[in-house]
């Protein structure tokens, strides 16, 4: 049986800090609808995609962080997306701040069928930037002060005929969690990510954003022989430049889709499932060619 579909990525353009949760669903809701028009069955919506970048901003106050979080999934706010879904029978993904009854704060995404159940949850892992404000930055990256290291590991779902595995951002330069979604037999890798083009601790780099981007998502797949879909969050946001370029690359690393603005803008690839075993039947064969007797380093304590 075929293992085909239409994957998109709805890129966002940047959410402004007094922009409503309820305008940002209605942006995601028309960028659903023009995914549903290409014939996508399944939308991937970016990071962090109810607000704005909140952890650029240096704050102690609990209720003032505690505002940027949801306190359930879905809720209120997140309704007409889950109905919109349900009414195309379209699945989708959403990166969103998550506040747990016990009081534990996430950077998550989930992705939720066309019937509109949640069936699969991530929470992130590589937390980067730092704790403390550190004021000679023109905009922070506090998302250690704010985020708990994620608990669920890198998870593989069953979903959409096949095997969905989930990351989120700073996580995709890190091939660590391309090689454990892989062992986990994912197929499709789907992730959002934030990322400012202005890297304050290594200037120099701005420029490579796009090319570190690329470079990343690229990698992972072919080395692992999956297909990924990764988008931004992009454009002018409060004052900080985050790069667009969302991607859909084929289990050979190819790129076959990729945003040409940073506004909010869908991108469409064909999904072939089955592609996978180019890769994963050949150079990539884990069976036959891995040697994890010699990669003990990577897993020593840090
Ligand atoms: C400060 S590290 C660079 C920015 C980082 N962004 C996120 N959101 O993880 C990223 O890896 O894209």
């Amino acid at each position: 049986m075929s293992r085909k579909f239409i994957v998109a990525g709805a890129q966002l353009g940047p959410i402004a800090k007094d922009e409503s949760r309820a305008s940002a669903v209605a942006r995601m809701c028309d960028l659903m609808r023009a995914a549903h028009a290409r014939g996508a069955s399944l939308v991937v919506f970016p990071e962090l995609a109810l607000t704005t970048f909140f952890p650029r901003w240096f704050m102690e106050d609990e209720a003032e962080i505690d505002a940027w979080f949801e306190t359930e999934m879905p809720n209120g706010t997140v309704a007409p997306l889950f109905d919109l879904a349900r009414e195309l029978g379209i699945g989708f993904h959403l990166g969103y701040a998550e506040l747990t009854p016990e009081g534990r704060h996430f950077n998550t995404a989930i992705i939720v069928s066309p019937e509109g159940e949640i069936v699969g949850k991530y929470r992130k892992i590589h937390l980067p930037g730092h704790r403390e404000n550190e004021d000679w930055r023109p905009f922070q990256h506090l998302e250690k002060r704010y985020f708990e290291k994620g608990d669920l590991g890198f998870p593989v779902f069953d979903a959409f005929g096949g095997k969905l595995g989930m990351c989120i951002c700073n996580d995709r330069r890190w091939p660590e969690t391309w090689r454990v979604l892989g062992l986990g037999g994912a197929e499709l890798v789907v992730l959002g990510y934030n990322t400012p083009f202005h890297y304050p601790p290594a200037p120099e780099h701005d420029h490579l954003q796009y090319f570190h981007n690329e470079l990343s998502v690229q990698a992972g797949c072919y080395q692992n022989g999956l297909w990924a879909v990764a988008v931004a969050k992009a454009g002018m946001e409060e004052g900080s430049e985050l790069i667009g370029g969302s991607v859909i690359v084929a289990p050979t690393g190819e790129i076959l889709a990729r945003a040409a603005t940073t506004g909010d803008e869908v991108i469409t690839a064909e999904v072939d499932l089955d592609r996978c075993a180019e890769i994963r039947a050949n150079v990539f064969n884990f069976a036959q060619h891995r040697e994890p007797q010699d990669y003990a380093a990577i897993t020593a304590p840090k």
